[in-house]
């Protein structure tokens, strides 16, 4: 667990436009927090009195934006759920959440994702607080929480129960898990004293397709709320790495405890790198301790196909039908799942050799060999999908790369390793076939930056409309941004133009 650090004038979010902002306590957090924070009386009372000020003078927040990449497991899905090593990458498909807040007497907090045409409102003073506050169960933002807990749970069941009462049954579900997540999450971190105010997320990460979007939302809402509790510090550019690990830390573990709501048994990995970006080798052998997380600060820029078989599929379904496989044949399973693991380790080893070269033929037939072997392990475990077969098979035909599925498979996605100096033809005809078999295909770069902050939601550059002083995300413009197209091109953290002046990132490369 991480010691909480103590006030030492410069936490707090950081903005010129916010006049009080260095700050560790929280205007609208728990009491708990003020007191884990502070070291004494005196600190005490010197930030109730800034507290003081800061209400005066700033009665609300600014609007403010969050955003944080999907993903690629490269190796290692599944096996990672039992407590082997996955190498998993940032993407540049990404969530962006619009934090927006209301004035003091609008009690009312609400959650709009379009996406998945979901919106609704709860009142604050009618949540159940007083069970998530009760010293048994109350946590705190720094806390490393292992499991969800069934009496919380319980408690915001009518909370969710009432939620997209005029939907189909399968998108309802959806729904509810989406708003139980959240209000766990905003139970556990918030308080009563909470203002009124609306998230807003839309992504440009394909829903359920393995590319980690449920852990963008994850990421994108927990280190909103940890923001709006002023529990963060930073990200500013000069910030020491030691410290900006702390803050992805709290993040991340706040985020997990979203993902274990919707998934059940999650490993964490997803939240994971969406949380610190570039591409890490992850491992969690003790569920009650934090995962060893190693980044790859040289991950090779692989030439890599992402391709969509456009099947719907469920993590949830398919990490329980391993752990089904795995009770029936225990040794078995077992050994599979080691070999995944050998798999991993030598991939990390091979990429981490000082001669590795993305471009030589040679370097990337050996990592092609392991992702080869790595899908026949997921094959025999039972989370392959004919589409994604059918990926395998054209690619194979073609001769042109290494094909396995990724994430959690029974659908979603699968990446192709292209081997060097293929042919523009051969790839043509390629594209051509999986167009006309209806796949899709996306273009990422791998290994970039992991959540962003733009506060407050002012962007300095990119857009036509753009005029001096920057030009401000409300909530019109974001919703009526069309497509991934418009939403990158609106509040992308790079809009097709390059660095976004305004996003920031807290950095951890040393
Ligand atoms: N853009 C989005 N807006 C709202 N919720 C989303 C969005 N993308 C994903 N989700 C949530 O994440 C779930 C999909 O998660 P999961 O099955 O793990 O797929 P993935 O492989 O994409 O992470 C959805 O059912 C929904 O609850
Ligand atoms: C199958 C698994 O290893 C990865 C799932 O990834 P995704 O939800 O399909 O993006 C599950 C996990 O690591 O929690």
């Amino acid at each position: 667990m991480t010691t909480p650090r103590a006030t030492n004038g410069h936490n707090g979010f950081h903005s010129e436009s916010e006049p009080d902002s260095p700050s560790t306590t929280s205007t609208s957090g728990s009491e708990a927090s003020i007191n884990d924070l502070t070291n004494g009386t005196s600190s005490l009372r010197l930030n109730r009195r800034r507290n003081m000020v800061r209400k005066k003078s700033s009665p609300m927040m600014p609007a403010f934006m969050v955003s944080a990449p999907g993903k690629v497991i490269v190796f290692g899905e599944h096996a990672v759920v039992h407590g082997k090593a996955a190498i998993a990458a940032a993407i540049s498909l990404r969530s962006y959440l619009l934090v927006t807040t209301s004035s003091k007497s609008k009690r009312l907090v609400t959650l709009t994702f379009p996406d998945i045409d979901f919106n609704h409102a709860w009142n604050i003073d009618e949540l159940p607080w007083s069970i998530f506050s009760h010293p048994d169960k109350k946590k705190s933002y720094y806390d490393l929480v292992t499991a969800i807990d069934a009496e919380l749970v319980a408690a915001i069941q009518p909370y969710v129960a009432d939620v997209s009462p005029d939907k189909p049954s399968d998108i309802r579900k959806i729904h509810q898990n989406s708003a139980g997540s959240f209000l766990y999450m905003f139970l556990s971190l918030g308080s009563q004293s909470f203002p009124g105010c609306q998230y807003t997320l839309r992504s440009t990460i394909p829903i359920g397709a393995g590319l980690g979007s449920s852990a963008t939302i994850a990421v994108c809402l927990s280190a909103a709320l940890l923001l709006q509790l002023r529990t963060l510090s930073g990200p500013h550019p000069d910030q020491p790495h030691e410290e900006a690990r702390i803050q992805l830390e709290r993040i991340n573990r706040w985020a997990f405890v979203y993902e274990m709501f919707i998934h059940g048994n999650p490993s964490g990995v997803d939240n994971t790198v969406s949380t610190q970006g570039k591409a890490v080798v992850f491992q969690r052998t003790d569920y009650d301790r934090p995962p060893a997380v190693r980044p790859l600060w040289d991950f090779p820029t692989l030439p890599l196909l992402l391709v969509d078989t456009k099947v719907a599929k469920s993590t949830k379904n398919e990490v329980d039908k391993v752990a089904r496989l795995k009770h029936a044949h225990p040794k078995l399973v077992g050994s599979i799942l080691d070999a995944v693991d050998k798999v991993t380790q030598t991939s990390a080893d091979l990429m981490e050799e000082d001669d590795f070269d993305a471009e030589s033929e040679d370097s990337l037939r050996r990592v092609g060999e392991l992702m080869t072997i790595n899908h026949g392990l997921l094959v025999s475990l039972g989370v392959s999908h004919p589409r994604l077969e059918r990926v395998r098979e054209l690619v194979d035909h073609q001769g042109i790369g290494w094909t396995k599925l990724t994430g959690a498979g029974g659908g979603g996605c699968s990446i192709t390793l292209l081997k060097p100096g293929v042919s523009r033809e051969k790839l043509d005809t390629l594209e051509e076939q999986l167009d006309r078999e209806g796949f899709g295909k996306f273009e990422t770069a791998l290994g970039g930056d992991g959540v962003g902050v733009l506060w407050p939601a002012v962007l300095k550059n990119g857009m036509d409309e753009d005029h001096e002083g920057g030009m401000e995300i409300d909530l019109e413009k974001f919703l009526s941004a069309e497509g991934n197209e418009g939403v990158e091109r609106l509040v992308g953290v790079h809009g097709g133009v390059g660095e976004r002046e305004g996003w920031k990132f807290w950095r951890v490369e040393s």
